[in-house]
């Protein structure tokens, strides 16, 4: 593995694990990219962004005020926009800046320990004009946005509602005497909130607000509209808006809120894609399927999946390294102490990490490929595809960014006190990721929406029509007996098909007694949906679970021996763990015994020992910069206490030898002066 120091002098525990590895490090680390090409492109485009130092802060964003941080990422957004226009958007194969790829985001990291104010823009303001505007409307906005000419962001959400779209209270109405919207906020709960960088940063965004012409309301539709001065960046009369102040994280990206007061735009504003309204005011319905304005959304939970992989890669990095090097109590009194990897319950925390991380890593790049395939065809006119897309896309980013984000808490509990520091990595990481569970669609919500379609496709497969891939397991749910339990990858992988067909049946069965009993649809509906997420909770297992093991198996057909060994212990690990998390559900629906689950229970074990002496391996393979760990704990070095103490002496605290707070109330207090 390359590291930007060759000459360092690295901790003598963690040399020991190296040494151990019994497998090729960059073989792993090209599965883990998705190919050797990919390796290579990726550390050139990392060597031009973080060889230099632009990454680097002078003192550490933990010290800043909320308003010297904010400034620094503005300040650090810009050089790594300049940087990608220059020199980084040809080594990244991308025509032009704006069009973002994992490689690029990843890199990005390095340059903020939170986020940086532009991530709106890349994320969710550039594909929306890809994906919501006509061919003209593209041309005149695409290169601007991309330039940077202007800077964008998304405000869709609400005061009131930002689950429930079709509730959004701002309205836009159509004006055919000047041709053009009049965007209202007629309430405080019509208030556009949360959007990242609406605080301070952009001069553009687009707002989804209700459509009125002719005095009748169409629905949510998308605008780009200008909110500030291009050259001053004041704030257009008409508008009101400000940053909605400190939270759990995402402290950079100046999340703000925005009111209109019968604010004009050109009609020309609209984005008219999927419906157009005439000069007249005539409303036009274009696109054929009416969720295709939420097109966005779906984009960024495809997006949001690699994502979060990749930061539980890194709590994972941090963690294994730093418990490599970390030795606690004394169970044998004439041993050393041991490294704390060694403890079993510690492997129990930390493996699964691992393994999760590379399960969510390989399910992003098979779903990325599933929704090119599904925008292919509906270029084509065909959304025959995407109800089922919706679904899949909707649980995996329910689950990928819940299990991420509990997983990263669980490293952090692995690295003891220290991982409660900040200089640990470990607190931005999960304060991060844990909002990905809320954003871009409520982890409850979306698993209900998956649990609509689960319902759907039981009753097509109870009428015995053809099912779609995802769910064909259904098929096998009208058996009346109970799957056969079978210890395999393939055996527990079907195990937890049956568990998703068998929650789904519950469910379906309990509504139609429900509504046997009088309840209407809705309230039967609602009854059952704990049991209803359940269910979309175990088909989405299933599915991750069984893209895991063939990607593995298919990623794996050419690797060396050690390396075949070492994956199929990971997705093992995976399936044991998840079966063992599940042994309530395997006894319902399977014919597991408890003698099988006694005797899973020790294989999981024996696997964690099998697995052990790779660890460090394994998490090296990930491939981690220390530019991009940004932690204390977990750099390839492993010189932890060292850089515990540099940290702390950074501390503005530890500027002068006695407080302020000493002579201001200390000393009143202790004198009996106060
Ligand atoms: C390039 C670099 C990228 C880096 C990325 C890194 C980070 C990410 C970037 C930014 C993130 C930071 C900020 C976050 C931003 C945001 O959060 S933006 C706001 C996001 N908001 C949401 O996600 C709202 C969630 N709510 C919804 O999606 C919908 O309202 C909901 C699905 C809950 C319901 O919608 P509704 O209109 O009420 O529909 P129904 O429940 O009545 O269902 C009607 C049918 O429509 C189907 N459907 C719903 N959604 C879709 C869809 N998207 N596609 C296709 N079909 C859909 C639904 O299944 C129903 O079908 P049936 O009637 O059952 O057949
Ligand atoms: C860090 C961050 C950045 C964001 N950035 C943006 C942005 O740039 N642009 C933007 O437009 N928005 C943004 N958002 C808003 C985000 O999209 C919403 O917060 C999210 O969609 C959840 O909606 P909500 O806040 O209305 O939650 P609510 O819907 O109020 O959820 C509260 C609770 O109610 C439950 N609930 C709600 N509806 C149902 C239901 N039908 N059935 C069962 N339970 C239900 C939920 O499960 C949850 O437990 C951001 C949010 C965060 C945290």
């Amino acid at each position: 593995m390359t590291q930007t120091n060759n000459n360092m002098t690295v901790n003598p525990d963690l040399a020991m694990e190296r040494a151990k590895c019994n497998f090729n490090v960059l073989e792993v680390t090209h599965i883990f990219d998705g190919g050797e090409r990919n390796t290579l492109q990726r550390k050139k485009i990392e060597d031009v962004a973080l060889n230099s130092g632009a990454s680097k802060d002078a003192l550490g964003e933990e010290h800043m005020s909320p308003k010297e941080k904010y400034e620094n990422a503005v300040r650090k957004s810009c050089i790594y926009a300049t940087m990608m226009k220059n020199e980084l958007a040809e080594l990244s194969g991308l025509e032009s800046f704006g069009v973002s790829s994992p490689v690029i985001r990843r890199t990005a990291d390095a340059f903020f320990k939170e986020v940086s104010p532009f991530l709106l823009h890349l994320g969710m303001f550039v594909p929306t004009i890809m994906g919501q505007c006509t061919p003209e409307q593209q041309s005149y906005w695409l290169p601007r946005a991309l330039d940077m000419q202007i800077i964008g962001t998304y405000a869709q959400t609400e005061l009131g509602h930002g689950t429930f779209i079709r509730g959004l209270e701002t309205t836009a109405t159509y004006d055919p005497e000047t041709e053009e919207f009049v965007l209202h906020s007629p309430t405080l709960s019509s208030y556009k909130w949360w959007a990242g960088g609406l605080g301070k940063t952009v001069n553009y965004c687009i707002v989804v607000a209700q459509l009125y012409t002719k005095g009748e309301c169409h629905g949510t539709h998308p605008f780009i509209v200008q909110i500030r001065d291009e050259d001053t960046h004041v704030p257009l009369p008409g508008i009101k808006v400000g940053e909605i102040g400190p939270k759990m994280g995402f402290n950079t990206a100046d999340n703000g809120f925005l009111g209109f007061d019968h604010y004009r735009i050109p009609r020309e504003h609209m984005l008219m894609k999927n419906a157009q309204v005439l000069k007249d005011g005539t409303y036009v319905k274009v696109a054929r399927h009416g969720k295709l304005t939420y097109g966005t959304m779906v984009f960024v939970r495809v997006v949001l999946v690699n994502e979060v992989a990749f930061n539980l890669a890194k709590a994972s990095t941090i963690a294994v390294r730093y418990s490599a090097i970390r030795r606690q109590s004394k169970p044998k009194p004439d041993e050393v102490e041991p490294q704390i990897l060694d403890y079993v319950t510690q492997q129990h925390k930390l493996f699964i990490a691992i393994a999760t991380a590379h399960a969510l890593q390989l399910c992003s790049t098979w779903l990325w490929e599933s929704f090119s395939a599904v925008l292919a065809q509906m270029k084509g006119g065909n959304t025959d595809t995407l109800p089922e897309f919706h679904a899949l896309s909707s649980c995996l980013k329910a689950i990928s960014t819940s299990d991420s984000a509990h997983l990263i808490e669980q490293c952090r509990h692995a690295c003891g006190g220290h991982g409660y520091m900040i200089s640990s990595g470990i607190p931005n990481l999960y304060n991060f990721v844990s909002a990905t569970r809320t954003y871009e669609g409520d982890y409850t919500v979306l698993l209900l929406q998956t649990a609509r379609f689960l319902v759907k496709a039981y009753e097509q497969a109870e009428a015995k029509k053809p099912l779609t891939p995802t769910v064909s397991y259904l098929a096998h749910a009208f058996s009346g007996s109970r799957a056969t339990w079978d210890n395999s990858p393939d055996g527990i992988i079907r195990s937890f098909q049956a568990l998703a067909a068998g929650k789904t049946a519950v469910c379906v069965t309990n509504m139609r007694k429900r509504m046997r009993a009088g309840l209407s649809q809705v309230d039967a509906w609602e009854m059952s949906t704990i049991q209803l997420v359940a269910a979309a909770e175990a088909h989405c297992r299933a599915v991750i679970a069984d893209t895991y093991r063939k990607e593995i198996v298919r990623l794996t057909a050419n690797s060396s021996p050690n390396v075949k060994v070492v994956m199929d212990q990971l997705t093992t690990l995976y399936l044991y763990y998840w079966a063992l998390e599940r042994t309530g559900d395997l006894l319902m629906f399977t014919s597991v015994s408890q003698k099988d689950l006694v005797d899973l229970q020790i294989a999981y074990e024996e696997l964690l020992l099998k697995i052990r002496p790779n660890a460090v391996g394994l998490v090296d393979a990930f491939d981690l910069r220390d530019e991009l760990l940004h932690s204390t704990l977990g750099s390839y070095d492993g010189r932890v206490y060292e850089r515990l103490m540099e940290e702390a002496l950074k501390s503005p605290m530890n500027k002068e030898p006695v407080s302020d707070a000493y002579s201001k109330y200390l000393r009143p207090m202790m004198k009996g002066k106060l």
